[in-house]
Formats: structure tokens, sequence, C-alpha cells
């Protein structure tokens, strides 16, 4: 029998909110009755430690799961680059809507670019990757711990709590603060985390009803370059919080994918770029993955999770 209503989890971001709401609407002009069930995560109550230091997996997800799994709601709608390489089994992507800016973005107290930053610059961050390549970039950058939610985190660079943060663009343009970027990175110099600025709608997999009402919210293109990306964070056997960069990219009937892995310091960066045919969109990110490894990945990424110093450039 139809359900009568809908029941999308979401965190309770004002971000979360906003892409759960566009769900919402998008199933509301199919005539679909739907309601939003706000749902904490262990991400969202620790906010005094970087999540690196926090550990486990599916810090943003987790709970949202587990009400999957108990039936209270129907799916989820989450940022891909919150979502664990691994699902729970009774669980899948079941949408994977198209993709917004996916580019990481400057946003400094006195509109300074990232070039023009004064030297010890405080910069705010409680991401790896983006310590790690704004490093690699301006090694005489001061990074400094920056959690809670978007508005939080605008508010302090503008308190001169720090002299610029860095934040995803797509979650600045989905709330309207685009005037707030003073710098959109390149991707040479900040590769995006895997899966930045596309949404993930999660659901039962054996329910076949919701599978197919939310069908339409896929995006193929999008999909294929989260899921060559994807690819490579399951071979790196990489969580969330690691100095892990992927960005795949589509042109004609070719994909390509790009990975880095680094140093937390930043003074070691490993590199890769394959093209494949779209249809091996997940072989290629495996590939990216073993090329990476071929190049001392594996070593680095031990480093960073024994929490120890990453090995000198050039260790056997
Ligand atoms: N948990 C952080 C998080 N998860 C998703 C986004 C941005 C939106 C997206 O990547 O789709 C953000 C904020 C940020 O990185 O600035």
């Amino acid at each position: 029998m139809a359900k009568s209503v809908l029941k999308i989890g979401s965190r309770g971001s004002q971000l979360a909110l906003w892409q759960a709401n566009w769900v919402k609407s998008q199933l509301e002009q199919k005539g679909f009755q739907v309601e939003i069930v706000k749902i904490k995560t262990t991400g969202d109550k620790i906010l005094d430690v970087p999540l690196a230091k926090v550990g486990g997996k599916g810090l943003f997800v987790k709970e949202i799961e587990e009400a999957l799994l108990r039936n209270e709601i129907d799916l989820a709608v989450h940022s891909m680059k919150d979502v664990p390489s691994e699902l729970p089994e009774p669980l899948h992507l079941a949408a994977i809507p198209k993709r917004e800016d996916p580019r990481d973005a400057l946003i400094s107290r006195r509109s300074l670019r990232l070039a023009d930053l004064p030297s010890g610059a405080k910069i705010g961050t409680s991401s790896l990757r983006r310590q790690a390549q704004l490093w690699a970039y301006r090694s005489d950058l001061d990074f400094a711990m920056l959690r809670g939610n978007l508005d939080t985190r605008l508010r302090k660079v503008a308190e001169g709590e720090f002299e610029a943060i860095i934040l995803a663009a797509a979650g600045l343009h989905r709330m309207g603060w685009s005037d707030r970027i003073t710098e959109y990175l390149s991707t040479d110099i900040s590769l995006p985390a895997i899966g930045q600025g596309a949404l993930g709608i999660e659901c039962r997999r054996e329910d076949r009803e919701v599978n197919q009402q939310i069908a339409f919210l896929n995006d193929p293109e999008t999909a294929c370059t989260v899921t060559a990306e994807r690819a490579l964070l399951i071979r790196l056997e990489g969580g969330c919080q690691v100095p892990i960069a992927g960005y795949a990219t589509l042109s004609g009937e070719e994909i390509t994918l790009e990975g880095r892995v680094a140093t937390l310091d930043g003074r070691e960066m490993l590199r890769e770029r394959q093209r494949a045919p779209i249809s091996e969109a997940a072989r290629l990110g495996t590939q990216v993955a073993e090329s990476l490894l071929g190049k001392g990945a594996d070593k680095i990424l031990k480093a960073v999770y024994e929490g120890g110093r990453p090995p000198a450039p050039g260790t056997p």
C-alpha cells in the first residue's frame, strides 16, 4: 500500500535542513506528501574536538541510518562527503542529485586572496585535506581548528578570530551566502573532498516503492563522478577526516579522476590522474588508488591513522 507521507531524515543544521527541504520540494512537486524528521548525530554533538580526534565512522550519518533501519524514516538526505565508504548492508544510495560547485572557497576578513594573506595568517578549518593542501601552497600559514555550523564559522571570521576560513562553495551557495566568498580555490591548489558538492539520498534497498519514487532525483553524470571518487576512497580505505582528495570530471564519453594523498604538513603530496570510459568509473577509482598506494600512500595514511609524525619524504 502506498505510503501517505514520506519521512525524510536529516541533521538539524541549517545547511542540512536546506538540503532536506530541497528534496522535500522536489517530491512535493511530484505530488507526494513529505515531512522532515530532524536527527542529531555524533558530529553535531561533539563540537569542541577536531573530528579527526573523535574517530569512528559516519559521524554525521550513523544515527540517521539507524532511524532508516528501524523504519522510522523512509529516506535520508546526506552531504556525500560525509557518507562513509561503506553503508549498512540493508541500505544504499538510491539517488545522487546534480552536483553543486565542488570547489573549496576562501572567506577572508579583509577580502584578501589566498596569495595575498600575510605570512602567519591564522586560517580556520578542521579539514586535514584542506590544511595539507594549503600548507603545500603556503607553508607560512597558521591553521587552527574551526568547527560548528556554517553561520558560526562565518561569524568567527567576521569577528576577527581568524584571518580567513575555508568552506565548501556548495554550502555557501545553497545558503544564499555566495557573496561572502573572497576567492574560489582552484582545484590545482585545493582538490575537493570526495563527493564534495553532491548530495546522497539513502534508503532501504528492499523498499521498492521509495526507490521508485526518488529515482527521478538521480543525476547520472554526478552519480558517475561520485562513483569513481568513492571507489578511490574505498580502495584507500579512507575515512572522512583524512588528507585524501579526489575529484572526477566528465568530457564526452570519458571520465577523468585525480586523486591526492598528502602528509599532514603538506610537505609530501602524492598525485595521480587517469582517464577511462564513463562505463568504467568504479574501476578507474580503484586504479587511481592502486597507483597512489604504489607511490607510498599507505605509509602516509598509516602515519595519519597512528597520529604520528608523517614519514620524512623519501622514507623507504
Ligand atoms: N561536514 C562538513 C560539510 N559537509 C558538507 C559540506 C558542504 C556541502 C557539500 O559538500 O555538499 C560541509 C561544509 C564544508 O565543508 O564547508
